[in-house]
Parts: C-alpha cells; sequence; structure tokens
C-alpha cells in the first residue's frame, strides 16, 4: 500500500523547481555537508556514508551500501536507516537550489526487505517548490539502477537560514564548525550568491 498525505502535496501556486547557475554539473560528486553528519560524513564511523551525484534539472543519484552495524532483524537493514538515506538524499537535492533547507515532512513507503551488503541504488528529485516549501520525491533500488524498487518516499523540505544550525545546535559542534575553513565554504556552497 501506499499514498501521500495532503500535506506533501503542492499547493495551487507552487512552481517547478529551478537548478541554480552555479550548481555543480551533471555527475559531479557533492560531498558531504558536514564531516560529522550521520547520513554523508566521512569523519562519522557509524554513519550510512552515503555519497551523491548531481543529476540533470534539480534531481540527484545516490548510493549507499548497508552495513551490519545498520541491522534491523537479523541480516536485514533497519527501516529508520533506510529512512535515513532517503531523507539524506532528498537534502542533497539543495545543493542544486543553492538554499539551506531541513526535512519537515518525510513519508516513506518500505516495498521490500534490504538485506546487509547490499548497495543501494537512490535518486530523486525536486518536484514543486512554494516560498520556503520544497517538494520533493526518490526511489531506492537493489541490484543497479534499473532493479527493483525497496524504498520510496515524499517530503517536505523547508528553507532555514544558516541562524538555524547556530540557534538551536549544541555550542561544542557549533563553534567546531565555524572555526573550520572548510565547513564554512561548504555552507556557502549551500546559499545563493547575492
Ligand atoms: C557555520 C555554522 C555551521 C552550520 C553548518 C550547517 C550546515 C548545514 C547545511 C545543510 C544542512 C542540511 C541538513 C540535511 C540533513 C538531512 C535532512 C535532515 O534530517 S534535517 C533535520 C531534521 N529536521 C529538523 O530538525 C527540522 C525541525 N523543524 C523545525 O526546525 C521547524 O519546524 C521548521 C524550520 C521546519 C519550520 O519552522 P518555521 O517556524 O521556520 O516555519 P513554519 O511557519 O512552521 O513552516 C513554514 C511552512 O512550512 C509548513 N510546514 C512546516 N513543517 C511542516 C510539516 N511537518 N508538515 C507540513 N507542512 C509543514 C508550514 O505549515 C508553513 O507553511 P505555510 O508557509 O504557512 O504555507
Amino acid at each position: 500500500m501506499s499514498g501521500t498525505s495532503a500535506a506533501l502535496e503542492p499547493p495551487v501556486g507552487a512552481t517547478k523547481p529551478v537548478r541554480h547557475p552555479d550548481a555543480p554539473a551533471p555527475g559531479e560528486l557533492l560531498g558531504p555537508h558536514y564531516g560529522e553528519c550521520f547520513g554523508c560524513g566521512g569523519d562519522q564511523p557509524h554513519g550510512l556514508h552515503l555519497a551523491a551525484r548531481a543529476g540533470e534539472g534539480v534531481s540527484i543519484t545516490a548510493e549507499f551500501t548497508v552495513r551490519p552495524e545498520h541491522q534491523g532483524a537479523p541480516g536485514l537493514a533497519h527501516g529508520g536507516v533506510l529512512a535515513t538515506a532517503l531523507d539524506e538524499t532528498l537534502g542533497s537535492l539543495n545543493w542544486l537550489l543553492r538554499t539551506i533547507a531541513v526535512t519537515g515532512r518525510l513519508e516513506t513507503d518500505f516495498v521490500r526487505p534490504v538485506p546487509v551488503g547490499t548497495t543501494l541504488q537512490l535518486a530523486a528529485e525536486v518536484t514543486a517548490v512554494a516560498g520556503r516549501k520544497i517538494y520533493s520525491r526518490a526511489t531506492g533500488r537493489i541490484g543497479g539502477p534499473d532493479g527493483p524498487v525497496v524504498v520510496r518516499a515524499e517530503a517536505l523540505f523547508i528553507e532555514v537560514e544558516v541562524d538555524h544550525f547556530i540557534d538551536h545546535g549544541r555550542k561544542e559542534e557549533i563553534q567546531a564548525a565555524m572555526n573550520d575553513p572548510d565547513q564554512i565554504r561548504r555552507v556557502r556552497a549551500f546559499e545563493v550568491n547575492p
């Protein structure tokens, strides 16, 4: 069974997403938005190490290999981990809009079990934008980019200012991030140039 709640229906007046002229080129690896991120960070030993690549338009592809530390049932990926992979992939779309945004709502269909050792091939696109609201959807397949769909998601991301993180994040990590020139460069890559 699947379906989308009314909260994920773009309102009347929503527009098509526009790829930012300075967005990474199609095929370019995006790299992590934060080294300690559980979804994409290279410095996060238990994280997913999800690698996302820019696609055409406002679309993304990504890969994530399920490791033993991601199990729910014996030999199978935990559903929350799969939801994280979808969330991270959908979040990566913001590189192409050059917008900073956080997940407001994420609806997930778990279609088939995903064994440990499997590489999940994810694809996501922004479908509509309405003010600060960014509507998107994603699929995850196994056995290659044309393999069977195992997970699906639809989401609503909400655009925020960098202050969202500075105001709400724990002081230690925020301070460390602000002292890291690489982190500042990454944040800038998300923001629209004035
Ligand atoms: C140098 C310093 C270091 C900085 C380093 C930063 C690097 C950052 C780079 C990139 C970061 C990307 C991170 C990606 C990670 C993967 C994605 C995640 O997992 S993100 C984490 C999970 N999500 C949250 O923690 C959000 C928690 N929620 C909130 O903070 C608020 O609720 C927020 C911001 C989402 C909205 O709050 P409001 O006060 O700003 O805005 P309101 O007015 O409530 O909502 C705006 C519109 O959106 C709708 N809306 C909001 N939430 C909704 C929902 N859940 N369902 C449906 N509609 C919703 C509202 O109805 C409203 O719509 P109408 O404009 O009136 O039409």
